[in-house]
């Protein structure tokens, strides 16, 4: 442990700062091998359940492909939509059904469209480690989501969705913070959990 270890906001900062700086070529050939390794190690198992995506913002990893994949594979796709600055639910992603703007910039389905409990969250990130430690932008909406989801019985399988150069050594992990079960980046899928029997 070095003697001031990092906070998250500059770890934040700085992983950002590195995302930023990848041309769109770039971030669109990593979110291609992305898709590709997420569909490797998830397709199998996806039929019937439920993944929450994003709707990439920024210079976020585009899951976009990935998701398409998923839904080939039988999985019934969500995206998350922010009700306010602490709460964010999952609204059912239909094919042909547009996007509507959904806070903080990102775009998300309407009040029409069903809530759900996903089975599955690929989760956009700031930084991660080798932990499976996570920072979002933030906002504590995913924790907060995730905390909802685990007191009503539901264990989500949280995967992180991000670019290699995003890894730092160690997150300051705090006690509200949830661990993710995996990442996918452009070299892989990696579990930090035992693999889940959905995927094994
Ligand atoms: N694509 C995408 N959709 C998402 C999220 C996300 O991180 N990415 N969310 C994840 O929770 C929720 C929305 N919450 C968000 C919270 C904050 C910011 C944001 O950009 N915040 C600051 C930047 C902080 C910084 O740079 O240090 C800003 O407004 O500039 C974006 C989304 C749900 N949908
Ligand atoms: N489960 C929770 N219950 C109440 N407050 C929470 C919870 N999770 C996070 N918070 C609060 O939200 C704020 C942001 O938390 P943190 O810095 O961990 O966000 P983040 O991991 O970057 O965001 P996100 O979870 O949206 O990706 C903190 O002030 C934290 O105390």
């Amino acid at each position: 442990m070095p003697a001031f270890p990092d906070t998250k906001p500059e770890l934040r900062q700085r992983s950002l700062a590195r995302r930023d700086a990848l041309s769109e070529d770039a971030r669109r050939e990593k979110s291609l091998a992305i898709a590709t390794h997420g569909a490797d190690a998830l397709s199998h198992g996806i039929g019937g359940l439920t993944v929450a995506g994003y709707h990439a913002i920024r210079s976020e990893a585009d899951v976009g492909f990935l998701l398409g994949l998923l839904e080939q594979a039988g999985a019934q796709l969500a995206l998350p939509a922010v009700l306010d600055r602490e709460t964010i639910v999952f609204r059912s992603h239909l094919p042909h059904v547009p996007l509507v703007a959904g806070g903080f910039g990102t775009m998300a389905p309407g009040e029409g469209a069903a809530l759900v409990e996903p089975d599955v969250l690929l989760m956009p990130l700031s930084v991660f480690d080798e932990k499976g430690n996570r920072i979002g932008y933030g906002a504590g909406h995913y924790d907060r989501a995730i905390d909802r989801l685990h007191a009503i019985g539901r264990r989500p399988v949280l995967i992180g969705v991000a670019f290699d150069l995003q890894e730092v050594p160690s997150v300051p992990a705090e006690p509200h913070d949830v661990p993710l079960d995996g990442i996918v980046t452009e070299s892989g899928l990696r579990w930090f959990s035992a693999i889940p029997t959905s995927f094994a």
